[in-house]
């Protein structure tokens, strides 16, 4: 089977520098000490770099010496080492060792037959694989994601924070880190507040993993494996932010020990369960074969050992040995289609089969739906009634939060509070920042310390976020400037209305505040509490253009819709509506806790909006949809989207995407346009459905003449075809079937989710193998009624060419006939798949006729032959008709 690899980020092998001494200092961390038991100031030294970070010369210099910021194995691999791994492919596992069977027999015929077909297929695949992961990673550059780093333009120079890729970074380099950020590398935390990184690919642990600057060395602490001022490439950030010095890079990183380039693995997808499916049951299949046919052979007619190179190759002809070269081909050529034509970029080649396959897409909403810009409509105390405090108090908590959490970029609500505020001539500077606890997913509010200036008497604890959230931390409530208890039916009141404001598709945040006395320590989550509520600040997120139409044509696809979202059960409910998505009940994720599995599933299943959702929620609704049997699609822009983006079958992010986002996706949205997500679907079914179409036609021809053969080899008294034989025509039907990969699918392939099922396969293919082995059966009766009425042929080399020429005449009728729901009107004349047909019929008339006849033990059939198979063949092909528009109708109601 392809073994697409998934990594990200592909690049030149760094040079090896371990050998030569400063590079080997360098990269690998100082001698001795691990970085983890090191002060900042040590490790600084150690580096040679400063908080300040390198000069533009000195990370030159470091790059060129010990090379990019790649895991080595992510490179491109070369063309004969993809030849040598397509070796390690089951089916070609299980041609080789029916070879070494052969060999060990001294049947050296059927030994370099299957020798051939083993280099064919593998020369094939590894080519065309080649090609695909080349043009994969020139697509995956495109969406290839950069680091904040600050750098000086010389040794005077102030620092500078720019982007710059990745695989720029060196060793010494100071890196910003903030929602949504990969960890670029192994870095040391200089400066942290409020972070949480998901490093799930490291340690498999799948809830954010809180991390803090320390200054000493940690007694004891610094070899632990997850020391708590560490973090590691292949990691990122989950909520806040962080200032870390890069130690390792490359080669040297954790992430790169571990996984030594293997990429990740992920849980089964709908790739692995319908190809891998299929293969493996074919597998199993060909194993059986040969013993089945030894013990028939050995009970009807007495023969012995002898038959088992006839066996061998009877378990030959069963092999879909193109399987994995038309798969590539089918789903390369689409991921190519769709780059060029909707700028949909495919990450990892078996995801687009995934993408034909889902009939579940759970969307997010801020940044998908909407497109998060938002803007403050108004700001209302706890009546409604509009008050400028509110939202000069929201601005605080923005501004202290972005300055003191030193976030790369800032969050859009942040924003869209200071714009408002600005434009009221609020000046958030009026107030000294003491400390923030920047934005944090699961409690879903910010909160900032702050004190006026020369009051050192006492801090303000200005806290603004999710209605329910805050209100729950509230035990008053301010009107009018006064203080007055908030008891149980004010907090009711208050909730309401925040209900009534969400339901007109506003976003809602709550403002509250509390005085503190001054103190040392560092605050925590545990600090904000017994808050005074302020009010409410209303902002409104204009819905993404082309929302409605790909809502609309998902629809029409077959697919349905789920939106997962952070937000306010209202406001989610507000957008799909005007979205002409009927929202129904919508569910919050309490509701949900404690329930899993199927009643997860099931109450999922009923239900379009779950609100409130963080990002394990997300996780948890998609993994409860994939095993209900769905195949799932998610959809998300943000960092709470990225556990359910791994979750999926298939992770899509749009445009806009955090970085993590964009690197977790199998498929990023390149255009502004989202239903640039259907033209993906449709392109995924129809490589499907080129790939369902050649197993239909390739399974259903071999069990045919496997079955054909098996007859042949217990009537005949010499072998029905001879091993030269049974390879010419399997190459022939190779070459013409993968023209399957170039077809131009029916319009009818795109209009239901395309699910290739192993049992369903396995049904047709008996089914029409049946009909095809009755065709060679009725052509041996031929060929023995020819051979009697025309005496004096010789007749084995008769039967064989007899044999050969209905075996590729009917082979091409079955890739006429059977390729997707396609009445014959529809057929077009001069597709791939036509001018293959044409060639496999010349073929299979010639080659008996011509001198290369004798070479294969082949003789001419008598005329009349030719006369009695063209009505066999007529038969046959009513047969297959009729089979074809009963299966149809079936597989249709
Ligand atoms: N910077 C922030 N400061 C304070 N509160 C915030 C901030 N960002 C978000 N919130 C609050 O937390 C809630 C949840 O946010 P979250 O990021 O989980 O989801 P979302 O962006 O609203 O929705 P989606 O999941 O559809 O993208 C928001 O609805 C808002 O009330
Ligand atoms: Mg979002």
């Amino acid at each position: 089977m392809p073994e697409i690899t998934t990594a990200p980020g592909t690049g030149p092998t760094p040079p090896d520098t371990a050998g030569t001494r400063t590079g080997g200092e360098l990269r690998r961390a100082p001698a001795g000490a691990e970085p983890a038991a090191l002060t900042p100031l040590q490790l600084m030294r150690r580096l040679d770099t400063g908080p300040r970070g390198l000069t533009d010369a000195q990370a030159e210099e470091r790059l060129a010496r010990l090379g990019e910021n790649t895991v080595p194995t992510w490179k491109p691999v070369s063309w004969p080492r993809r030849f040598l791994g397509s070796l390690r492919d089951p089916f070609t596992t299980v041609l080789l060792c029916l070879g070494l069977v052969s060999a060990a027999v001294a049947s050296w015929g059927t030994a370099c037959v299957i020798l051939t077909l083993v280099a064919v297929s593998c020369a094939l695949r590894s080519g065309g694989e080649h090609h695909a992961s080349r043009s994969m990673a020139a697509l995956r550059e495109l969406v290839a994601t950069t680091a904040t780093v600050q750098r000086r333009a010389d040794d005077g120079a102030p620092p500078q924070v720019r982007e710059i890729p990745v695989d720029q970074l060196v060793v010494g380099d100071v890196v910003r880190l903030g929602p949504g950020d990969l960890v670029p590398a192994d870095v040391r935390l200089l400066r942290a507040s409020g972070l949480t990184v998901h490093q799930a690919a490291l340690t498999g642990e799948s809830a954010p993993v809180p991390k803090r600057a320390v200054d000493a060395p940690l007694d004891g602490d610094g070899g632990a494996a997850e020391p708590p001022h560490m973090c590691f490439q292949g990691s990122c950030v989950a909520s806040g932010s962080g200032t870390a010095l890069v130690v390792a890079t490359g080669a040297d990183t954790r992430f790169a020990a571990a996984y030594g380039g293997r990429a990740r693995r992920r849980g089964e997808t709908a790739f692995d369960r319908s190809v891998h499916g299929i293969a493996w049951t074919l597998i199993r299949f060909m194993l059986l074969t040969p013993p089945l046919v030894l013990m028939a052979n050995a009970a009807l007619r007495g023969r012995g050992l002898e038959t088992l190179p006839f066996a061998v190759a009877v378990a030959v002809g069963l092999t879909p040995e193109m399987l994995p070269v038309i798969v590539t081909t089918a789903l390369a050529r689409g991921a190519a289609a769709l780059a060029r034509t909707s700028g949909v970029i495919v990450k990892r080649l078996p995801a687009l089969h995934d993408l034909g396959a889902i009939d579940v897409l759970c969307l997010d909403k801020t940044g998908t739906l909407t497109q998060d810009r938002p803007v403050v409509v108004r700001a209302v105390d706890a009546r409604g009634v509009s008050d400028p405090e509110v939202l000069r108090w929201a601005a605080v908590n923005s501004f202290w939060t972005i300055e003191l959490a030193e976030l790369p970029v800032p969050d859009a609500l942040d924003e869209a509070v200071l714009e408002a505020s600005d434009e009221n001539g609020a000046d958030p500077l009026e107030y000294d920042g003491i400390a923030a606890l920047p934005f944090d997913p699961v409690g879903r509010l910010a909160a900032a310390v702050v004190r006026s200036p020369g009051q050192h008497g006492s801090h303000t604890l200005v806290v603004k976020g999710a209605v329910e959230d805050v209100v729950a931390r509230c035990g008053r409530l301010n009107l009018d400037g006064q203080d007055a208890e908030l008891d149980e039916a004010a907090r009711e009141r208050l909730l309401r209305f925040a209900a009534a404001e969400a339901d007109s598709g506003l976003r809602l945040l709550a403002v509250a505040r509390c005085e503190r006395r001054p103190r040392l320590g560092a605050y925590t989550d545990a600090d904000v509490r017994g808050l005074t509520f302020l009010g409410f600040v209303e902002l409104s997120d204009a819905l993404a253009p082309s929302a409605a139409d790909a809502l609309k044509v998902l629809a029409g696809r077959g697919v349905a819709v789920k939106v997962l979202t952070g937000d306010h059960p209202g406001t989610a409910a507000r957008a799909c509506r005007d979205l002409g998505l009927e929202p129904g009940e919508v569910l919050t994720a309490d509701r949900l806790a404690g329930v899993g599995g199927p009643a997860l599933a099931a109450a999922v299943e009923r239900a379009t909006v779950v609100a409130r959702c963080t990002a394990q929620d997300k996780a948890r609704i998609v993994t409860a949809l994939r095993e209900g049997g769905h195949t799932t699609g998610f959809l998300g822009d943000g960092v709470n989207d990225l556990p359910a983006l791994h979750a999926a079958d298939v992770g899509i992010c749009p445009r806009g995407a955090v970085p993590v986002a964009r690197e977790g996706a199998d498929v990023v949205l390149a255009e502004k346009d989202l239903t640039a997500i259907e033209r993906a679907i449709t392109t995924g079914r129809h490589a499907s459905s080129n790939i369902a179409a050649y197993l239909r036609i390739t399974l259903s021809s071999n069990l045919g003449n496997v079955i054909a053969m098996l007859a042949a080899g217990l009537l005949l008294p010499f072998l029905p075809m001879l091993p030269a034989q049974v390879l010419v025509q399997n190459l022939c039907f190779d070459a013409a079937q993968l023209s399957l990969a170039f077809d131009r699918p029916s319009p009818d392939s795109a209009r239901k989710p395309a699910v290739l099922r192993p049992r369903v396969f396995l049904r047709f293919i008996t089914a029409f193998g049946l009909i095809n082995a009755a065709a060679d059966l009725a052509t041996f009766a031929v060929l023995a009624f020819s051979a009697r009425a025309t005496s004096g042929t010789d007749t084995p080399t008769m039967f064989h060419a007899g044999w050969f020429t209905e075996n590729l005449l009917t082979q091409a009728m079955v890739m006429l006939l059977l390729r997707t729901g396609r009445r014959a009107a529809e057929a077009r004349a001069a597709g791939p798949v036509h001018l293959a047909v044409t060639a496999l019929a010349v073929v299979g008339l010639l080659l008996p006729v011509s001198p290369l006849a004798t070479l294969l033990a082949m003789s001419a059939p008598p005329p009349l032959y030719y006369l009695l198979l063209s009505v066999v063949l007529a038969l046959y092909g009513a047969a297959l008709t009729i089979a074809r528009m009963r299966y149809a109708r079936r597989a249709n109601g």
